[in-house]
């Protein structure tokens, strides 16, 4: 019988289910950074291809260096292959050997499990688990057999910009914007090395959508996070991230800094950039 944690998650509560059933993991070792042009390197992504069941192609030849402790931003039309991409490189699908390397190595010759404590995952829309905030913040941690003190709980919440008082809430009273910060939260309490976040605030009202930008440069200044998110918003992509990639028909065509996306030279990408802003 195949290895329940390596079949296909298909719904977004499956695959919150599934990142949360996380193991203990050995801290990855600053020594073992990759580095180029004096740059330390986090993901490596070489010749990234996928093809659908019927043959068609959804990402075809991505190359890029994801550097360590930088916001990088990935936007493009709708279909463009972001979220696919994004979901490869904690292999909620499996690339293929020899394609996604994380601090050096390939990460189909990592423990699933360990990666993706490593390298966590937030959706668009969050689903809370049966219980209270505090319950649903212990969950990944009491897989492994550990359990958070309360003042470990609290200090997590207050990182998710969530005031601590939130601890004994029902999970299924909060808004979509607080239930967002405690998903933000239920992950950190994995302590991933990478945050890859898919769209986290299409859902929300323009402040909670601040409070988790506030948040995600919190995590990228203070723990060195990587951070790596898909967005439609631009002018967000502007706001947060060092770097943006820029997808069209599953082609990665442009890297560049977000003050010089008008640069952009593809002309599907200068066109879905004009219609943006
Ligand atoms: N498992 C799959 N099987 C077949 N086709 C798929 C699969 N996953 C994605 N696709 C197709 O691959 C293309 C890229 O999808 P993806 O969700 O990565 O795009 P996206 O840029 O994130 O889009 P959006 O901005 O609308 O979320 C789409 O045409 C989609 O229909």
């Amino acid at each position: 019988m195949p290895s329940p944690i390596l079949e296909s998650p298909t719904t977004d509560l499956e695959a919150q289910e599934h990142l949360l059933a996380v193991e203990a993991a050995e801290q990855s070792d600053d020594n073992d950074d990759r580095k180029k042009g004096g740059k330390k390197i986090k993901f490596e992504i070489r010749d990234l291809v996928r093809v659908s069941d019927a043959g068609v192609p959804i990402l075809n030849k991505i190359n890029v260096d994801i550097p360590k402790g930088k916001i990088v931003g990935i936007i493009g039309p709708s279909g463009s292959g972001k979220s696919t991409m994004l979901r490869a490189l904690n292999r909620l699908w499996e690339p293929p050997s020899g394609t996604v390397f994380l601090d050096g190595e390939d990460i189909r010759q990592l423990d699933v499990l360990s990666l993706r404590r490593k390298v966590g995952m937030l959706f668009q829309l969050p689903v809370m688990f049966e219980g209270t905030v505090a319950d649903n913040i212990r969950y990944g941690p009491q897989l492994r057999g550990k359990k958070l003190t309360d003042d470990e709980v609290q200090k997590l919440l207050t990182l998710a910009d969530m005031d601590p008082s939130f601890f004994s809430r029902g999970g299924s009273e909060l808004s979509v914007g607080q239930a967002q910060r405690v998903a933000l939260a239920r992950t950190l309490a994995n302590e991933p090395d990478v945050l890859l976040l898919d769209e986290p605030t299409s859902a929300l009202d323009p402040i909670s959508t601040q409070n988790i930008e506030d948040c995600l440069e919190k995590l990228k200044k203070t723990r060195g996070m990587t951070i790596i998110i898909v967005s439609h918003s631009i002018k967000q992509i502007q706001r947060i991230a060092d770097m943006v990639c820029l997808m069209v028909n599953g082609e990665l065509v442009e890297v560049l800094t977000p003050d010089r996306l008008s640069e952009a030279k593809h002309p599907m990408a200068q066109k879905f950039l004009e219609l943006s802003n």
